[in-house]
């Protein structure tokens, strides 16, 4: 959570001439906020939402090139994780370091409330293992702007393409 994984991916898709999906926002604009989902009808309705939700944009995004961002938890769903081997998965990687301002003035991450840094650090050592095992591209999101990270990414995306071509020749 808060690695960039919203403000990057805009900034990639604005650099490809892409569409732009954040699955959180399509969440809240149609079930109202996540503080108030998690509250009112607990995380398990939430994760049947973010599923059918990222399910849905990856459905949408057949044919039509797609940036999707994803809400930090939701590639723990087994469904999720088939759902996205057909798409290129990239992982932002992060550490607590570098998260540890923007988590203080969290506001809307209920998995967070509370003693914010502990909670980040503890679901990071959890889910690391699942998102190293997913990534087509990581990406070093330690260091740079959201602009220069914005262009490494673009970067690593063409390499892959171009080490794929050179495979497939
Ligand atoms: N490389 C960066 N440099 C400076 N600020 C950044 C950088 N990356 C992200 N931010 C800022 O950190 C905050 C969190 O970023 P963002 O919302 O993109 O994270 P996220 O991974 O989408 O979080 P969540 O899991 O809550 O959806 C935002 O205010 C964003 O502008
Ligand atoms: O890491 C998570 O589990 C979450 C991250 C956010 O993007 C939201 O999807 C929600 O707050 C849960
Ligand atoms: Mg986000």
């Amino acid at each position: 959570m808060a690695v960039g994984k919203s403000a990057i991916g805009q900034q990639l898709a604005q650099q490809l001439g892409a569409r732009f999906v954040d699955t959180d926002a399509v969440i809240v604009a149609g079930h109202g906020s996540i503080a108030d989902i998690f509250a009112g009808r607990g995380e398990h309705a939430f994760r049947e939402i973010e599923a059918r939700t990222v399910a849905d944009a990856v459905e949408e995004a057949e044919g039509t090139p797609t940036v999707i961002s994803l809400g930090g938890g939701a590639v723990l769903d087994s469904g999720t994780q088939q759902l996205i081997s057909r798409c290129i998965v990239v992982y932002l990687e992060c550490d607590a370091e570098t998260v540890v301002d923007r988590i203080a003035r969290n506001s809307g991450r209920p998995l967070l409330a509370g003693d914010a840094m502990g909670r980040w650090t503890a679901m990071f050592a959890t889910r690391r293992p699942v998102y190293e095992r997913l990534a087509d591209i990581t990406l070093d999101v330690r260091h740079g702007s959201v602009p220069e990270l914005g262009g490494r990414l673009e970067a690593a995306l063409r390499n892959r393409a171009a080490a794929k071509q050179e495979v497939e020749k």
